[in-house]
């Protein structure tokens, strides 16, 4: 194994198709000899996961839902992905702080600057090394979903919700170029998939 990324988060607006490739992800790292974590967010603990179906669920306000997040990733950061990073393990995770940054920082309005100040609070400067950003338009990411499932509190705001949420992830990448890379994920999904193992080949 070589010593690149070890925490590695996989974003974008829902539908973008991320989640279809973290177990072909870990599948590639395994062979290559990493002992891999799965995990998501909100989620990836009992207390954290019982968050993540209030959160999905339960209407609320875009403080609450910071909030909430928040909480969740306090006791997931603690509870299994620093353990796993300090046992030497790369963790993968379906969504990390970006997601905020989008959600409720660009989507709802939520002022970025507290942002901030919860992300440095909770995570203590423990960033994700590499973030894969499926980047695709709302439109496609809606059919994407349509065809899939049935739509939860989140995947049943707008379109132009989704563009702004879109739109903070390009600023976080913006903002963080060397962490974050944005694949178009409106390719075929094998060509998706090809991008995120180069990727992978390249920083891990
Ligand atoms: N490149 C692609 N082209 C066409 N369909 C795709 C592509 N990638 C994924 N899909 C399909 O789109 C649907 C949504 O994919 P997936 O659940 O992986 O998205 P997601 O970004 O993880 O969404 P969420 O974050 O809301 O869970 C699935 O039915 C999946 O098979
Ligand atoms: C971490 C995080 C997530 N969200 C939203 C994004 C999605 O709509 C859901 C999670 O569902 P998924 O199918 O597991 O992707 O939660 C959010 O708004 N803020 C966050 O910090």
């Amino acid at each position: 194994m070589s010593g690149g990324a070890r925490f590695i988060t996989f974003e974008g607006i829902d539908g973008a198709g991320k989640s279809s490739h973290i177990e072909a992800a870990a599948e590639w790292l395994r062979e290559r000899g990493h002992q891999v974590r799965l995990t998501r967010e909100p989620g990836g603990t009992p207390l954290a996961e019982s968050l993540r179906e209030l959160f999905l669920h339960r209407p609320m306000d875009g403080l609450t839902e910071a909030l909430l997040v928040f909480a969740a990733r306090r006791d997931h950061l603690r509870s299994v992905i620093l353990p796993a990073l300090a046992a030497g393990q790369t963790v993968l995770c379906d969504r990390f702080t970006d997601a905020t940054f989008a959600y409720q920082g660009a989507g709802r309005g939520f002022d970025l600057a507290q942002l901030g100040q919860l992300e440095a609070w909770v995570q203590q400067g423990r960033d994700p090394d590499l973030t894969l950003w499926f980047d695709v338009a709302p439109d496609v990411a809606a059919q994407r979903r349509a065809a899939a499932r049935e739509a939860d509190r989140l995947e049943r705001e707008d379109i132009d919700f989704f563009a702004r949420v879109r739109s903070g992830y390009a600023a976080r990448a913006a903002a963080a170029p060397a962490r974050l890379v944005r694949l178009d994920a409106g390719h075929p999904i094998d060509t998706v998939r090809q991008a995120v193992l180069a990727c992978l080949a390249e920083r891990c």
